[in-house]
């Protein structure tokens, strides 16, 4: 689907309090989104919603997001933590394209690679001495900027070298954006139609043809990549199944990046109520084992007590919504935080057992190199 926006100039002061009063919307900022080759750029006012764990209250916030907004469109991101507050964006009006703006960068600075090696290493740990399966370790790496850099822009950049990824530049905060181009769906809806499109279990792509050749065949074939993607494939039908008449998931393929190969998995169902808010099924997807691990809480603790940083919006979910709860939600990677003096650049690796902790420091690499080659 294809939302659209009036080109006409709204009126973009700030909106009304809610009828609670507890939430006065914010704004005008800018946003972009592009999925299925259909681009947005609009100006939203932006409101914290509910978190991932209260579902039902998320979905109706969005319905009346969608409501408000000027072309029956609301999007929304969740961050990692179910239990923090989402941001609901609402576009009022098509924004005004600023000319383009070379990004001035100052010093790049990577987390510690020997931290991220530790940290591997302790989850492995933990997953032989305990019932815990996977769990999905991140990192980040910063960028200062002498400059502003504009979120629209670097998203620009973003779509034109990742021409079927979800890209996005959402306002999460006061001068503060989520940019993206994610690979990877976690649910689309229109009316009873279900998909998603998980993927998991990756290799780093090098361009040489021969070689990524080897690499994706031999991801087809690794005991510990299909590993990896069933935890994620099956925590997705089991929590889809007991809002849906018929669910079915194809057989694993190979799905590349700019960067990376991935084992996908394409599932489709039928819903048994079409009105199901989008948004409603994607928060309780949220997060899939793909960036959190399983079971969920277990592997959450986990993350909270090894990461040294807050994921915020990272490894969460980022979509939109229409009138009729149809809508796309894509997992939050490939993606960095845009402030005005700097950029923080995210990515994570699946641990299980059987995972080297220097080959998934790689992969968080080639990870990494989505965005921040994007950066210019
Ligand atoms: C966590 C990320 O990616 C996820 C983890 C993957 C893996 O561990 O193989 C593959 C694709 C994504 O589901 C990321 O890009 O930061």
């Amino acid at each position: 689907m294809t939302p659209s926006f009036p080109t006409t100039e709204l009126e973009t002061t700030e909106l009304e309090t809610t009828p609670n009063g507890a939430v006065t919307p914010t704004g005008p900022h800018r946003m972009r989104w592009r999925s299925g080759g259909a681009e947005t750029t609009a100006s939203a006012t932006i409101e914290p919603g509910p978190p991932a764990r209260e579902s039902a209250d998320l979905g109706r916030a969005m319905e009346r997001a969608a409501a408000e907004s000027a072309d029956g469109v609301a999007f929304g991101a969740l961050p990692f933590d179910r239990s923090a507050p989402s941001t609901l964006i609402v576009p009022t009006r098509v924004a005004q394209e600023r000319p383009s703006t070379p990004l001035r960068r100052g010093s790049s600075r990577p987390a510690e690679p020997a931290d991220y090696l530790a940290g591997v290493s302790a989850v492995l740990t933990r997953i032989t001495d305990s019932d815990v399966d996977k769990v999905v370790l991140a990192r980040y790496s910063d960028v200062t900027l002498h400059t502003p850099g504009d979120p629209l822009d670097i998203a620009a950049r973003l779509a034109d070298r990742n021409p079927s990824a979800h890209v996005f530049a959402l306002p999460t905060g006061p001068d503060r954006h989520l940019v993206g181009a994610s690979p990877e769906l976690l649910l689309a809806k229109t009316g009873a139609h279900l998909r998603s499109h998980p993927l998991a279990g990756s290799a780093r792509l090098t361009g040489d043809r021969a070689v990524d050749r080897q690499a994706a065949d031999g991801l087809r074939r690794s005991d510990k990549n299909l590993r990896e993607h069933r935890y994620v494939v099956d925590a997705i039908c089991d929590l889809l199944s007991p809002h849906c008449r018929r669910l079915s998931a194809a057989d694993p393929d190979v799905v590349s990046t700019d960067s990376m190969l991935h084992l996908g998995t394409v599932i489709t169902a039928e819903l048994d109520d079409p009105s199901t808010p989008s948004s409603m099924l994607a928060a309780e997807l949220h997060p899939t084992p793909a960036v959190c691990g399983t079971p969920r809480a277990e592997a959450a603790a986990i993350i909270g007590a090894t990461e040294s940083f807050d994921r915020g919006f990272f490894a969460g979910a980022v979509g939109w919504q229409d009138r009729a709860g149809d809508g796309d939600w894509a997992v939050s990677i490939r993606c960095g935080e845009v402030t005005p003096d700097r950029i923080r650049a995210y990515a994570g690796a699946g641990i299980v057992a059987g995972s080297d902790p220097t080959a998934e420091l790689a992969e968080t690499e080639g990870k990494l190199s989505t965005f921040l080659a994007a950066l210019g």
